[in-house]
């Protein structure tokens, strides 16, 4: 391709609970390869193609790359352009999109990630008409130490008095920083992130979440309501992995058991999981298209990050 030439790159934007993605087929023969892409591009087309007024639209860019050790490689890079190593939702989604487009033909199947290989499974209706959802394993959450941090009021905080809080780290493959709260939709969730990225040992980025574990009155069931904003994507409606992550910590603060499901309610929607006695976490929940098209960009602006 010469200077001044557009490049034109297929895509089909999906979400899971509106934690939406754009999906890059490498094994769709209309590419060149994005296998072979430099890592950087790859980066910068996430935020070009992310933004929400000048491009697509999402919470950031996952590309389906073949694999020698699974039915495909999930590469994930978030709206900012950080590379992501893991991702519910979108391992999902591109599960699905996997089995749509033949790259697996079989409903049992795994996906090569940077955090490792998972086992998804396609779940249909009786009659195999229709997906109604995707399992995925996700293999073990790791514990990675409580903290108390101090959350002063500032004076522009108007509406947050402080307060010192525990913060439970837990990587799902990727890292998480848990706030058990009283009301999930009063917590300043965005300036808590913010103080915890300051912290030593979050250099690299960490995703925050508020949840509460909450009772539905007439049956007594336990369900755990919760938010995140997500390193390199800020405020999303739904986090896959962070699910897992909230659950693992119910688990262990001793809120929820292990071996049961649980629905974990975030804005974007419903995610159930559950956490195996064996140390594994399963999670199940929906995946839907948005749509597909193409995006053309001049192949100058490529290479320097601009649209
Ligand atoms: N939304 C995602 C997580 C994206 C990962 C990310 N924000 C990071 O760790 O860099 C999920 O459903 O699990």
């Amino acid at each position: 391709m010469k200077k001044g030439e557009n490049m034109r790159l297929f895509f089909t934007k999906m979400h899971g609970l509106g934690n939406d993605y754009i999906y890059m087929d490498g094994f769709d023969s209309r590419m060149s390869k994005p296998a072979a892409w430099p890592l950087e591009q790859k980066g910068q087309l996430a935020v070009m193609m992310s933004r929400r007024h000048t491009g697509i639209g999402a919470d950031g860019l996952i590309f389906i790359q073949p694999s020698e050790e699974a039915a495909f490689r999930m590469e994930m890079y978030n709206a900012d352009g950080s590379r992501g190593a893991m991702c519910g939702n979108g391992i999902r989604c591109a599960a699905r999109y996997a089995y749509d487009h033949g790259i697996s033909t079989n409903q049992s199947f795994q996906v090569q990630t940077d955090s490792g290989i998972r086992s998804v499974y396609i779940r249909k209706t009786d009659e195999g008409e229709h997906i109604t959802s995707v399992r995925v394993d996700m293999g073990v959450m790791a514990n990675l130490g409580e903290q108390r941090v101090l959350l002063k009021a500032k004076e522009e905080w108007t509406d947050f008095t402080g307060g010192s809080f525990p913060v439970q780290y837990v990587s799902a493959g990727n890292r998480h920083c848990i706030f058990f709260v009283e009301n999930v939709e009063a917590f300043p969730l965005k300036k808590a992130a913010e103080l915890i990225h300051t912290l030593p040992g979050n250099e690299d980025g960490v995703n925050v979440e508020a949840a509460a574990v909450e009772k539905i009155a007439v049956t007594g069931e336990k369900y755990i309501k919760m938010r995140v904003v997500e390193r390199g994507s800020g405020e999303t409606m739904a986090c896959g992995t962070g699910a897992c992550a909230v659950t693992a910590a119910a688990v262990w603060q001793g809120y929820c058991r292990y071996d049961e499901n649980v629905e974990v309610r975030q804005p974007g929607g419903i995610l159930t999981t559950a956490y195996l006695a064996d140390g594994r976490m399963l999670m199940e929940g929906p995946t839907e298209y948005v749509f597909e098209g193409y995006f053309d960009i001049p192949i100058a602006s490529f290479y320097n990050g601009t649209r």
